[in-house]
């Protein structure tokens, strides 16, 4: 599992994982994350939710039904699942691992629960990050604002929040987006820095003796 460094140097594929309440921005800061960020890959989630205006099958989730959902788990093809709003969520396996071995990072839209799975079974290649509202009423407007859930489904969203905040203390970053440039310079940094933790960097010894014997010439 390596991939090249943009400074040349080997290093192993790292799980990145955006979680928050629901209407946070963690789609937002993802799709940002995406388009700037060429080494990183989204891992698609298959869901029993209903799909909602503007998703597209197979690239915002694999939509399926609990039937097959319970399948997949039984076939031992997520990664982890977890229930969500009534919902069953999953990451399958295979991509991930797909990705990963050919050197690539990959980027996690997971709730908590899910969270602890991928840790418990990888934690020296997992990152956690935790995206906070600066407030319940931008939660509460931007909830709105994305106009994709009846009023239902939003006072469902809100009841949620205040248990889903309360496992902010399991993740190793916390940001609080307000100003959605900020929010995402600091996702960004986070990335960018983990990226060069040494011990995910394998090809460092060789380079370093590399550097040595050109040193000792
Ligand atoms: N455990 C787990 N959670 C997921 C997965 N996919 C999505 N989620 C979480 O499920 C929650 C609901 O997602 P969604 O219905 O898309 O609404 P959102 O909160 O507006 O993004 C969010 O907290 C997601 O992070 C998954 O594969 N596994
Ligand atoms: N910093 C921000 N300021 C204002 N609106 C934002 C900000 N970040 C995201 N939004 C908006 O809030 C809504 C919810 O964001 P989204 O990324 O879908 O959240 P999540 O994926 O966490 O549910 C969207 O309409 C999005 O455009």
């Amino acid at each position: 599992m390596t991939a090249q460094g943009f400074d040349g140097v080997e290093r192993r594929g790292l799980m990145f994982v955006l979680s928050s309440p629901s209407g946070a921005g963690k789609t937002t800061l993802s799709r940002m994350l995406l388009e700037r960020e060429p080494g990183l890959k989204m891992s698609v989630s298959a869901t029993t939710r209903p799909m909602r205006p503007g998703e597209v099958d197979g690239r915002d989730y694999f939509f399926v039904d609990k039937k097959k959902f319970e399948s997949m788990v039984e076939q031992g093809e997520l990664l982890e699942w977890a229930t969500v709003f009534d919902n069953l969520y999953g990451t399958p396996r295979a991509p991930v691992e797909a990705a990963l071995a050919v050197g690539q990072d990959v980027l996690f839209d997971i709730d908590w629960q899910g969270t602890q799975q991928l840790h418990q079974k990888a934690s020296a290649d997992v990152v956690r990050v935790f995206i906070l509202p600066p407030s319940a009423a931008d939660l509460e407007k931007r909830l709105h604002t994305r106009a994709q859930d009846s009023e239902e489904v939003i006072r469902g969203r809100m009841n949620r929040a205040s248990h889903e905040l309360s496992h902010w203390a399991e993740y190793d970053y916390i940001v609080v987006n307000q100003n959605v440039d900020d929010a995402f310079a600091e996702v960004q940094s986070i990335l960018k820095a983990e990226r060069l933790k040494r011990e995910r960097r394998t090809g460092l010894t060789e380079f370093v003796r590399g550097l040595q014997r050109q040193l000792e010439k």
